[in-house]
């Protein structure tokens, strides 16, 4: 339970990823200023969290089970909570989807906005009316650079994320007449589980329905430079959960926060070309023009910084 004067943060997806780096991050406050509610819809995968807690688990770090895809299981959940009284909720639950549009089937395209969109709106719907009964509270949603700006062959994942955005920037104005702050948190490329089981969905399928030039574009053009975008501009969930630490601390915290600054130029983009063209012909020159460029430039950087091309060209043999 709670102490007095300690903030209650209920997050969502706790089992792996930034959703457990954040609860770790939170609960070993040195000032112990939150309790953290956990929450994960399969008991069974705490281990990693409980470990990466240490002694904090069971003092200011407690776990609930929670799948965001069920209005049952929010609805226990919360109900569960003393008084009902969350004073910052994290929306960080979310999966991905990578693929040309016509192999993937309906039913996976739902489930990722059944998810990522629904899965967000059901917690909010289940948490807010205390919050503004309250007159206090702060909603992290924890989005995506594709809220703000789609990327080829992650068509579904990218709407999802968009259609959050739009869904938080309506309702953040409303809030505000109720003290309540919303705030939504938007990484580039993680290293988590995210991008292990992108990758690992991704060698299983056949692609039906697919015609042979988009199956070759998709793997053979967009993966090889995805995989290097995750290794030159690829964060830590630890930079995502301090980053998510600055904004619930901060006096007035801001809407949007980008969390990684090489990304900023990709985001500008699209608001300095109103018809849209800039960034959909910047992003075919880079990805079908320049792709292999990219590769080239991103592993002379990589060693440039490790220093073996330094010792092979200076040191003298
Ligand atoms: N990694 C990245 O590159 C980026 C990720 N993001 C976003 O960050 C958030 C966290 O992802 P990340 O940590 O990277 O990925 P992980 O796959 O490591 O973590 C996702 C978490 O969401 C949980 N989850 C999935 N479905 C449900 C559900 N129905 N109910 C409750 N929990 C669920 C998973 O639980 P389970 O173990 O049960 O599957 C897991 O704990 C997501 O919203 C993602 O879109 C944003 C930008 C970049
Ligand atoms: C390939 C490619 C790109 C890939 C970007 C990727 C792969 C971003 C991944 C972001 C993630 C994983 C967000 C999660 O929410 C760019 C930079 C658009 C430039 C054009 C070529």
């Amino acid at each position: 339970m709670a102490a007095p004067g300690q903030k209650v943060v209920l997050i969502t997806g706790c089992s792996s990823g930034i959703g457990l780096r954040i609860a770790v991050l939170l609960a070993r406050d040195d000032a112990r200023r939150y309790h953290v509610i956990a929450t994960m819809r399969d008991l069974k995968r705490k281990e990693k969290l409980v470990e990466a807690a240490g002694d904090a688990y069971g003092k200011t770090l407690s776990l609930l089970t929670l799948d965001v895809c069920s209005d049952e299981s929010v609805k226990q959940c919360i109900d569960a909570v003393k008084d009902r009284h969350i004073d910052v909720l994290i929306n960080n639950a979310g999966i991905g989807l990578v693929g040309p549009v016509e192999s993937i089937s309906m039913d996976d395209m739902k489930k990722v906005f059944e998810t990522n969109f629904f899965g967000v709106i059901r917690m909010i719907k289940e948490v807010m009316p205390d919050m503004k009964k309250r007159r206090g509270g702060h909603i992290i949603v924890v989005s995506s650079v594709m809220g703000l700006q789609g990327v080829v062959f992650n068509d579904v994942y990218a709407a999802s994320k968009f259609a959050m955005e739009g869904f938080c920037e309506s309702l953040a104005v409303q809030l505000l007449k109720f003290n309540v702050t919303l705030s939504m948190i938007e990484p580039g490329p993680v290293h988590t589980e995210f991008e292990m089981k992108m990758i690992a969905d991704v060698s299983k399928k056949e692609f039906p329905g697919t015609d042979p030039d988009t199956v070759n574009y998709f793997k053979n053009v967009y993966l090889p430079s995805s995989v290097d975008i995750f290794e030159a501009l690829g964060q830590t969930p630890d930079d995502i959960a301090m980053c998510t630490k600055k904004v619930i601390e901060a006096r007035s915290p801001r809407f949007r926060n980008l969390t990684n600054p090489l990304y900023t130029p990709i985001v500008a983009m699209k608001y300095a070309d109103e018809t849209g063209g800039l960034s959909v012909h910047a992003f075919y020159h880079m990805l079908f023009n320049m792709g292999s460029i990219m590769h080239l430039s991103m592993n002379l950087m990589k060693c440039l910084t490790c220093g073996c091309l330094r010792r092979r060209t200076i040191s003298p043999s």
